[in-house]
């Protein structure tokens, strides 16, 4: 009986390369080729995110063990100072618990940590050990998460594509790719022209119908993202994400007002908790979240944002996050499509999102995917990608 069982231990372990901390790549990757960012305004921080630390985490592995050794885990973008937060602090609402307490485990780590939390790393860090929970509780119940928080509302899950090449997501299948903005205000006229052509060539390439956005990493001011999204909509852009810091609700609000209904403005992977997120729905920032359930507080805080955005008709799809989000979104009628990022180098391929740290890591095929039945999120820890345990209790 789950009811029973008691969670027995929780361990967290640091892993490089890849895996939930997407950023941490090798050389000549798409993913880190002269992308805007915010801090693109220092040339010498222009050409490479890495350059100014955009993978400095790491992937946290959380693992929760239940009383009769059954084991859960899941991971987030945290690393090291991630893992001191688990074993220093949080675990103490972990151990001893029913394995049933969700939800008063999530509400003793938000709370407790709220003088030095809220957002950030760790809320990166509630999301795992919460993630984690929840993959114990399938594991014991063999039931895959998705059936323990309502069941399917569809048979599979449709994808866009975010990648370097929206040309090649589209002859694999994805309804839409969803390009990097490369270019900020600082690089003047000349970069958005740059961003303009680019766009326009691909949209040459992938013809009028196929979804084509502009992934913009909180890099622009609302100027230049008012500027991008009216030029930019004369070549079909069907959404502008991430042009604005985070914390800028009040540049969102405007941004939204001032594009055209049918360029969407979206946001919401760098939010956290149902709190930001209804800053987010109130102050009408946008016509679609984005939330990262890695990130936002983990699944039990997701359901609370997506039932937000959906008493005010607003599409909750999430950002990456692979299964933790694919369970997620195919139980909600208002996630009716995901985001799959390319993680191949060169986006050539699709190969699975948080390669090569899990595996039986589900990948879509021809643009679409079935969520494996397979008991808690389905996925297991590659045993070849070394873990290393920074912090012990
Ligand atoms: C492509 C973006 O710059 C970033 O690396 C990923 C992201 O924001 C997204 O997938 O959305
Ligand atoms: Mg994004």
């Amino acid at each position: 009986m789950t009811t029973a069982s008691t969670i027995r231990s929780v361990r967290a372990f640091t892993v490089r390369g890849g895996g939930a901390d997407y950023h941490d790549q090798g050389d000549d990757h798409w993913i880190d080729d002269h992308i805007a960012t915010p801090m693109a305004k220092y040339p010498e921080y222009r050409q490479s995110r890495q350059s100014f630390g955009i993978n400095v985490l790491g992937t946290l592995v959380v693992e929760v063990e239940a009383d009769d050794g059954t084991t859960g885990f899941a991971v987030t973008t945290a690393g090291e100072p991630g893992a001191y937060i688990v074993e220093r602090h949080l675990a103490r609402f972990v151990e001893g618990a029913p394995v049933t307490a969700i939800e008063r485990i999530w509400d003793q780590m938000y709370s407790a940590s709220l003088f030095y939390g809220r957002k950030g790393l760790v809320l990166n860090v509630i999301s795992a050990i919460d993630l984690a929970l929840w993959d114990l509780l399938g594991k014991l119940r063999q039931e895959p998460v998705y059936a323990l928080i309502g069941g399917a509302v569809r048979d599979e899950q449709v994808f866009y594509a975010t990648g370097s090449r929206p040309d090649l997501a589209r002859k694999m299948g994805f309804i839409g790719g969803k390009m990097p903005v490369r270019h900020g205000p600082a690089e003047g006229a000349e970069g958005l022209t740059a961003t303009v052509e680019r766009f326009a060539a691909m949209r040459e390439e992938v013809g009028p119908d196929f979804w084509l956005m502009a992934d913009c990493w909180m890099s622009l001011d609302l100027d230049y993202a008012t500027r991008l999204g009216l030029a930019l909509r004369e070549h079909g852009l069907r959404w502008i994400e991430e042009a604005l810091p985070p914390d800028d609700y009040w540049g969102y609000s405007e941004l939204r007002k001032r594009l055209p209904p049918d360029v969407l403005v979206t946001t919401g992977e760098h939010e956290a908790t149902r709190w930001g997120f209804r800053l987010l729905l109130e102050m009408g920032c946008c016509d679609l979240i984005q939330p990262d359930v890695n990130w936002c507080g983990g699944l039990t805080e997701l359901l609370k944002i997506s039932a937000l955005a959906d008493s005010r008709g607003v599409l909750v799809v999430p950002h990456g996050s692979s299964v933790y989000s694919y369970h997620f979104a195919i139980t909600r009628h208002n996630s009716p499509f995901s985001e799959f990022l390319m993680m191949h180098p060169q986006a050539s391929e699709v190969v699975p999102m948080f390669s090569p740290l899990l595996l039986d890591e589900p990948v879509p095929v021809n643009g679409r995917l079935r969520v494996p039945d397979t008991p808690g999120f389905g996925v297991r820890l590659n045993p070849e990608c070394v873990l290393a345990r920074p912090y012990e209790h």
